[in-house]
């Protein structure tokens, strides 16, 4: 993986990684690597914009942020004909992904990592036209995750979902969602809570959300919480700490490969933690579909 561009949000998490970027690239360049480019982005979807337009230039991209700029990266790659491999470099409020294949953090670890070149390849969730690399969600996740402020969020980091959930949590309690679920040709109508599509174990700093999910197994994770089993949602989120919930008989937990959603109300999908347009969707998933650098 000779020519490398690194895509930079600037503004993702505390602005504090960003500072190892010169440090970064004059590892990669001590390591050999002739062309390491820099971009920074500019605003929302520019990260996109860049992986897509340069994918057939570079080996690799490494994506500087948090999950909503992995995302982007991931879309602009997945809809190039040439596909570069992807490395995460973890410098948002959440990082899902990059936690979960254990990325280094350190900028000297990191760049030993991109140098040993590692790779492994992972599946990639499709709702709708858009990819998504770990989550796809609606219900009460996604509107904690939209409701925090981004300077709420950089202050307080992962802990701001977890106080507006608990607000949320109770105002939801006489909202439910109306859903019809198709799997297999299957359908079923439901009340429900939430939904969670994951395709790693990690979701919103949580590290055992759907504990059964393997990123290159080419299923996606389906955990529903029915409104009818509201009485144990308090029980169920207590047990989300160590796994334990998916256990739980008010929870489903299906692993599929292509399934549907409706709802007769407008409800907002969240991609990744981004806003991924309104329900109804139909998710696939592209089976080991992307080149991730991992740590050896
Ligand atoms: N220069 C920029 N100015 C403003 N927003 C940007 C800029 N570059 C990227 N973005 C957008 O910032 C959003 C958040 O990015 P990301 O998830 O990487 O960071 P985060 O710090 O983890 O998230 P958040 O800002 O939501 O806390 C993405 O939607 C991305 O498109």
């Amino acid at each position: 993986m000779e020519r490398i561009q690194i895509i930079c949000n600037p503004n993702a998490g505390r602005q504090i990684v960003q500072k190892n970027i010169p440090k970064l690239v004059e590892l990669l360049k001590k390591g050999g690597r002739k062309q390491v480019d820099v971009v920074y982005t500019m605003e929302h979807l520019h990260a996109k914009k860049l992986a897509f337009e340069n994918a057939g230039k570079y080996d690799l991209i490494i994506a500087v942020g948090g999950d909503g700029t992995v995302n982007e990266v991931v879309n602009g790659i997945m809809e190039s004909d040439i596909k570069p491999a992807l490395a995460i470099y973890p410098a948002g409020t959440v990082n899902d992904f990059g936690s979960y294949l254990k990325v280094p953090r350190h900028v000297d670890e990191f760049s030993k990592m991109i140098l040993q070149g590692n790779l492994m390849k992972v599946d990639v969730g499709k709702g709708g036209e858009r990819y998504f690399l770990n989550v796809a969600a609606a219900g009460l996740l996604p509107e904690v995750a939209h409701k925090v402020s981004s300077e709420a969020k950089t202050v307080m980091g992962k802990f701001a979902y977890y106080i507006e959930g608990i607000k949320e949590f109770s105002k939801l309690m006489f909202r439910p969602v109306k859903i019809k679920v198709q799997t297999n040709g299957h359908e079923e109508e439901k009340e429900i809570l939430f939904f969670i599509i994951a395709n790693s174990p990690s979701v919103g700093g949580f590290k055992y959300i759907a504990p059964q999910a393997k990123v290159d197994d080419g299923q996606l994770d389906l955990l529903i919480v029915e409104h009818s089993q509201l009485k144990d949602v308090a029980t169920i989120f207590l047990k989300i700490f160590t796994g334990a919930h998916a256990k739980h008989p008010a929870l489903k937990y299906l692993q599929v490969q292509e399934f549907t959603i409706h709802s007769d109300d407008a409800i907002d999908l969240d991609l990744d933690g981004e806003f991924g347009g309104r329900l109804p969707t139909n998710f696939t998933v592209v089976k080991q579909g992307l080149n991730i650098v991992i740590p050896k």
